[in-house]
C-alpha cells in the first residue's frame, strides 16, 4: 500500500475548559461553567491517537494554540501588564476573556479543508485553514493554525498552503467538518463532498430558524476553486436546516464518509435522493468500486440520540487488511438504541466490520467527538516522508507527550481560573517546550 489516509489529531491545550461559547452546540451550552480536567482531556486524546497508530494507520499530532490569547485581548483595548490585561478583562468583560481562553483548536476537523494531490490541478496537497468566523473564540484560530500546518507539512514541493477565506459571514468556513471525500484507493481521484448550511448571496435560500448555519456555499465553492478541483469530482450539498436547529452544528455530527462508504442519517441533507443520485453517478465515473450508502433511519436512531452520542462523529478508518472499522466514543455504547445500531452495522455486508470505543468525554462535553479531534490528510508515501517526522505518533512521542502533559497540565480548571496570571506562564512554558519536542520552530506569537 503506497497511499495512506493519515489522521492528525489536535493535542488538547492546557486551558481546556467549559465556557458555553458555542450557541447551537448543545453539549457546549449544557456544560457551561462545569469544571474541566485539561490533563485528562489531553491524555484521552493521546490514547485514541496512539491506538489508531497501533491499528496500522499513519497518525500525527497537531500542536495546540497559545491561550489565553493576550494579543486579542489587547486589541480589544485591555492594557497594562499581562496580569492587568487578564484582571481587567475578567472584571469588565468576562465573556471576552472566556473567548480568548478556549482550547478549541483541539478540534482539528475545523482546522482546515484538505484536498489530496490526486484531486488537485497541480498534483499538490492543498490546505485552506478555516476562518471559523461564526464564533468569536474560534475566529482567532486561523493565523496560528496556518503556522502550525506549515510547520507540520513543511515542504513546498508537495504541500500548498492557502490563506484562510475573507473574515466575513458570507464566507463562513468550518473546515473539514463540512467536507468528506469518497474514493476507491486513497491514491486515486476521489469525489469531494462539500456540505454547507446556507447560501449567503441568495436571500431566498432555506436557512435554519433557531441556530446558526456556520458554513456557506460561497465558502465551499471558493475552496474548491482555489484547490483546483474538477467539477466532475466535486459535489455541493445543503445540510437539512431542521437538523441544524436540533444541534447538528457541523455536517460531521450527522454524516461521515470513507473511501466507498457514506454513512449518514436519513435527515442529514436537503434534496437527499437527487444528491445521492449525483454522488452515485459521479462516483461511478471516477472510482472503480461499488459505493455503499449506509442510511440510518430515524426510527432506529433519533436526531436527539445522534446528537447526544455522536454516532456520526465516529471515524471510519480503513485497516491494513482492507476492512473498515468505526472509532466511536464510549457515549455510543451507553445508549441502547445507538449500541444496537452499531452492533447491527457490522453485519450489513458493507466494508465496516469492527467498532472500537474510546473515552473522549472531556472533549464530548464541549461537543467534540472522535472525528472532531482529527484532520484527515490522504497522502502517498513520498508525501508522508515529507511530513515533519517529530509530529508523527509512535511509542516514543506518546511517552514524551504524556510526560509533558503530566508536567504542565492542571487536573481541574473552572472559568474562574482563566484570569489567573499563572495560567499564561504555565501555558507558554508548556508550549515553548512542545515546539522543541515537535520541532515546529516559532509558531506562537510569544515566540516571534
Ligand atoms: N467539531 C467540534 C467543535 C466543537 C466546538 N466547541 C466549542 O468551541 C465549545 C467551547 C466552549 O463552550 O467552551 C465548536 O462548537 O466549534
Amino acid at each position: 500500500m503506497d497511499h495512506f489516509e493519515a489522521n492528525f489529531d489536535g493535542l488538547v491545550g492546557p486551558t481546556h475548559n467549559y465556557a458555553g461559547l458555542s450557541f447551537g452546540n448543545v453539549a457546549s451550552l449544557n456544560n457551561a461553567d462545569a469544571s474541566s480536567n485539561p490533563k485528562a482531556a489531553a491524555k484521552q486524546g493521546l490514547e485514541k491517537a496512539k491506538a489508531i497508530g497501533q491499528l496500522g494507520l499513519v497518525q500525527g499530532m497537531l500542536a495546540p494554540q497559545e491561550r489565553p490569547d493576550l494579543y486579542t485581548l489587547r486589541r480589544m483595548g485591555f492594557s497594562g501588564s499581562d496580569a492587568d490585561v487578564l484582571a481587567k478583562a475578567a472584571k469588565q468583560a468576562p465573556l471576552l476573556l472566556n473567548a480568548c481562553c478556549s482550547a478549541s483548536s483541539m478540534w482539528t476537523a475545523n482546522a482546515a479543508t484538505v484536498s489530496p494531490s490526486s484531486d488537485t490541478f497541480d498534483n499538490k496537497l492543498h490546505f485552506t485553514p478555516a476562518n471559523l468566523v461564526d464564533k468569536l473564540h474560534r475566529s482567532i484560530e486561523p493565523i496560528t493554525t496556518s503556522h502550525i500546518l506549515t510547520a507540520t507539512f513543511n515542504d513546498s514541493r508537495y504541500f500548498s498552503h492557502h490563506q484562510h477565506l475573507p473574515e466575513h459571514a458570507s464566507f463562513g468556513d468550518e473546515g473539514a467538518a463540512n467536507h468528506t471525500r469518497l474514493c476507491g484507493d486513497y491514491g486515486h481521484k476521489g469525489l469531494e463532498l462539500f456540505v454547507y448550511g446556507r447560501e449567503a448571496t441568495n436571500p431566498n435560500s432555506i436557512q435554519p430558524k433557531k441556530y446558526p448555519a456556520r458554513q456557506t456555499l460561497e465558502a465551499s465553492q471558493a475552496i474548491a476553486r482555489s484547490h483546483g478541483l474538477n467539477d466532475a469530482q466535486t459535489i455541493f450539498i445543503q445540510q437539512n436546516p431542521a437538523v441544524i436547529d436540533q444541534g447538528v452544528f457541523h455536517n460531521d455530527v450527522i454524516a461521515v464518509g470513507n473511501q466507498n462508504v457514506l454513512f449518514y442519517h436519513e435527515q442529514a441533507f436537503l434534496n437527499t435522493q437527487e444528491k445521492l443520485a449525483e454522488i452515485q453517478q459521479k462516483f461511478t465515473q471516477t472510482c472503480n468500486r461499488p459505493l455503499h450508502f449506509i442510511e440510518v433511519p430515524t426510527d432506529k436512531v433519533s436526531i436527539q440520540d445522534a446528537v447526544s452520542t455522536y454516532l456520526f462523529n465516529t471515524q471510519i478508518i480503513t485497516l491494513p487488511s482492507g476492512e473498515m472499522a468505526i472509532i466511536a466514543p464510549t457515549n455510543c455504547a451507553e445508549n441502547p438504541a445507538v449500541k444496537a445500531y452499531l452492533d447491527e452495522v457490522v453485519t450489513l455486508g458493507t466494508p465496516i466490520k469492527q467498532v472500537h470505543y474510546f473515552d473522549v468525554k472531556q472533549s464530548m462535553q464541549n461537543g467534540g467527538g472522535p472525528a472532531c479531534l482529527r484532520l484527515r490528510v490522504a497522502m502517498n508515501a513520498v508525501e508522508v516522508a515529507a511530513v515533519n517526522p517529530n509530529t508523527l505518533m509512535n511509542d516514543s512521542l506518546f511517552t514524551t507527550l504524556n510526560i509533558w502533559v503530566d508536567k504542565h497540565y492542571r487536573d481541574r480548571l473552572s472559568i474562574n481560573d482563566l484570569a489567573d496570571p499563572q495560567l499564561i506562564i504555565e501555558s507558554r512554558t508548556a508550549l515553548d517546550e512542545l515546539t522543541q519536542i515537535m520541532n515546529l520552530g516559532s509558531v506562537y506569537q510569544f515566540q516571534r
